[in-house]
């Protein structure tokens, strides 16, 4: 999996800055942060829509979308993945629950 994403964040990198007439990353950079972050929006909800219907291949689509745009805005935003991937290793064995509970009260 991390090969694949490490693959497509040297794609990602590579072709915002190409033809937005040929490239969907870089028509997608060219609308700025606004747009992009709007698109992650939207395949979210896809995402969550695919997961309700119970259909594994339609979820599965979705997914890879959502991953997509993910990696585009984080290309964007100037957030290498393997910073992301740190942050779980940081976390993992980790329970949720019991992180959430040692968080300081307001
Ligand atoms: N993995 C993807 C990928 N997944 C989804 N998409 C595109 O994401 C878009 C999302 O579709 P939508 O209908 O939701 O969006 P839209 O057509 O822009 O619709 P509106 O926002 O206009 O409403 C489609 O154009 C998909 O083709 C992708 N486009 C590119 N990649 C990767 O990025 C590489 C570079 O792509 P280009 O920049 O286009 O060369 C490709 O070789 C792939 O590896």
């Amino acid at each position: 999996m991390t090969a694949t994403l490490d693959r497509l964040e040297s794609t990602i990198a590579a072709r915002r800055g190409a033809d937005p007439d040929s490239s969907y990353v870089a028509r997608l950079n060219a609308k700025g942060m606004a747009k992009i972050a709007q698109k992650l929006g939207e395949e979210a909800v896809e995402t969550v829509i695919a997961a309700m219907r119970g259909d594994a291949a339609e979820l599965t689509g979705e997914a890879a979308d959502l991953l997509f745009h993910l990696m585009v805005l984080l290309g964007a935003s100037g957030v290498p993945i393997a910073d992301v991937m740190a942050e779980l290793d940081r976390r993992e064995g980790v329970s949720g629950i019991a992180e959430k509970a040692a968080r300081p009260r307001d």
